[in-house]
C-alpha cells in the first residue's frame, strides 16, 4: 500500500532513526520502507549519503526504492572516458553520476529499479538481500529462473544479467544497493556504455560487461510497479515491518537537513570527473588541411580531471615548433572537457593575429575536443 508521506510524519519517522548523538530520541521499533518521489540521480544518491551519515540503523534497517531518468552511474574509482560515450550522452541529455560505492558502470532509466538495503555494518549481508529479491520475484512469477552469482549479479535463465550490485561500508553502517532491469531501453544501454575513446591507459576499475535482459521481456505483467510492491512486501514480511511504502521528497531540506549541499557535491565537475584516477591518452589522428592529410600525435596526462602534461605533435612545417610548444603549455591545468573555456581562449592568447595559425589551431582544438 502506498502512503504519501506528510512532511510532519516523515520527519518524525526519520527523527526516530537519527543517531541519538544528534539529540533525537530513537524510539522506532523496527525497519522502514522508503520510495523516492524524485527521478533525479543526484538527489537519490544524496539520499543514500544522508541516510548513511545521519541514521542510526541499529535494529531498524531501511529499504529504499528509487528510479532515475536516463543516467549512467559509474563506480567510485572509475574513469568515465573509459566507460561510456560522453559525447552521445551530452547529445541525448543523459546524466552522468559517480556514486560513492565501488564497482562498475550501469545504465539507469525509468525501466530500471534501484534497491538500497541500509543496515548496521554487522547486519550487512548482500546474499541475504538478493535472496529477498529472488523471493519477491518468485512470489509474482513462480516460473522465473533467477540465480545469484558469486559476484552478486542476478541472472535470468542462467545467462542474462538482470541485476548488478555495489556497496559502501562505513564505520558503523553500511548499504548494499543493486539494480533490477524491468523495462530499460536496452539499445540505449548498450550504445551509451560503449566508449569511443582510444588510447586511454589507467588503473581505474573497469566494468564487467554482460548480456542483459529485462524482466518484462520474460513476462509482460512484471512492470516496475508490480516489482517494487513485491520487493516491499517481501521486505516487510522478512523484517516484520509495516508494509507501507513511505514516499519521500529528496529536495526537502526540512526533512533532510543538509541534503542540498550533498546534491550539489554529487553534481559537481570536481566529483564526477575530477575524482577520476590519474590516466593518460596516447592517440593519433589525421587532419585534412588544404587537401593533404597530416598525422597528429597526442599524448596527454590527466590528473584530477585536469591536463597535467600535454604533448601534441604536428609536422614542423605545418605548425612552427615554437607555437606548438606554447600551445602545449597553454593546455596545462585545463579541465579535460570539451566545454572548457580555456580551450578557445588558448587560441587567442597564443596567436592573436595570425589567421592561418588560427584556422590550424581550430582544427586541432576540434579534434582534441573529440577525445574528451
Ligand atoms: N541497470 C543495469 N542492471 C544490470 N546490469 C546492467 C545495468 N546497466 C548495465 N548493466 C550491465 O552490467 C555491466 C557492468 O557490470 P559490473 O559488474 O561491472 O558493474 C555493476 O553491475 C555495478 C552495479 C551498480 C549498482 C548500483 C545500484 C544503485 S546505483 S548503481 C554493464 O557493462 C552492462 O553489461
Amino acid at each position: 500500500m502506498l502512503i504519501p508521506f506528510s512532511l510532519k510524519n516523515c520527519f518524525q519517522l526519520l527523527c526516530n532513526h537519527i543517531v541519538p548523538a544528534a539529540g533525537f530520541k530513537n524510539t522506532a521499533k523496527s525497519g522502514l520502507i522508503l520510495q523516492s518521489l524524485s527521478n533525479d540521480v543526484y538527489q537519490n544518491l544524496a539520499i543514500e549519503d544522508w541516510i548513511h551519515d545521519h541514521i542510526n540503523l541499529e535494529g531498524k534497517p531501511i529499504l529504499f526504492l528509487w528510479r532515475n531518468s536516463p543516467s549512467v552511474v559509474i563506480g567510485r574509482h572509475q574513469n568515465p572516458w573509459q566507460e561510456c560515450n560522453l559525447n552521445l550522452m551530452r547529445e541525448e541529455g543523459i546524466k552522468l553520476a559517480r556514486r560513492r560505492s565501488g564497482g562498475g558502470t550501469v545504465y539507469h532509466d525509468m525501466g530500471n529499479i534501484n534497491v538500497t538495503f541500509f543496515t548496521t555494518k554487522t547486519k550487512y549481508d548482500r546474499m541475504e538481500n538478493l535472496k529477498l529479491i529472488m523471493r519477491a520475484l518468485n512470489a509474482v512469477q513462480p516460473q522465473l529462473d533467477v540465480q545469484a552469482t558469486k559476484r552478486f549479479d542476478l541472472l535470468l535463465d542462467g545467462q542474462f544479467k538482470i541485476s548488478g550490485t555495489a556497496s559502501k561500508i562505513g564505520r558503523t553502517t553500511a548499504y548494499h544497493h543493486c539494480t533490477l532491469l524491468c523495462s530499460t531501453d536496452r539499445t540505449a544501454l548498450s550504445s551509451v556504455l560503449k566508449s569511443p575513446y582510444q588510447g586511454i591507459k589507467s588503473n581505474a576499475t573497469t566494468s564487467i560487461p554482460s548480456a542483459v535482459k529485462n524482466l518484462l521481456e520474460k513476462d509482460p505483467t512484471l512492470t516496475c510497479e508490480v516489482l517494487m510492491s513485491a520487493i516491499a512486501a517481501e521486505y516487510a514480511a522478512y523484517h516484520q515491518v509495516d508494509n507501507h511504502i513511505n514516499l519521500i521528497n529528496p529536495a526537502d531540506e526540512m526533512v533532510f537537513p543538509g541534503i542540498n549541499s550533498k546534491v550539489k557535491e554529487l553534481q559537481s565537475w570536481e566529483w564526477i570527473y575530477g575524482r577520476t584516477p590519474k590516466f593518460n591518452v596516447n592517440t593519433t589522428f589525421s587532419v585534412l588541411y588544404e587537401q593533404t592529410h597530416l598525422e597528429i600525435k597526442v599524448f596527454i596526462d590527466i590528473k584530477n580531471g585536469r591536463i597535467e602534461i600535454c604533448d601534441i605533435q604536428a609536422p614542423d612545417h605545418w605548425l612552427p615548433l615554437e607555437i606548438r610548444d606554447r600551445l602545449n603549455s597553454s593546455f596545462i591545468g585545463s579541465k579535460f572537457c570539451p566545454t572548457e573555456t580555456t580551450l578557445t581562449n588558448i587560441l587567442l592568447r597564443t596567436c592573436p593575429e595570425d589567421c592561418n595559425l588560427h584556422s590550424k589551431w581550430s582544427i586541432l582544438c576540434e579534434k582534441i575536443k573529440g577525445i574528451m
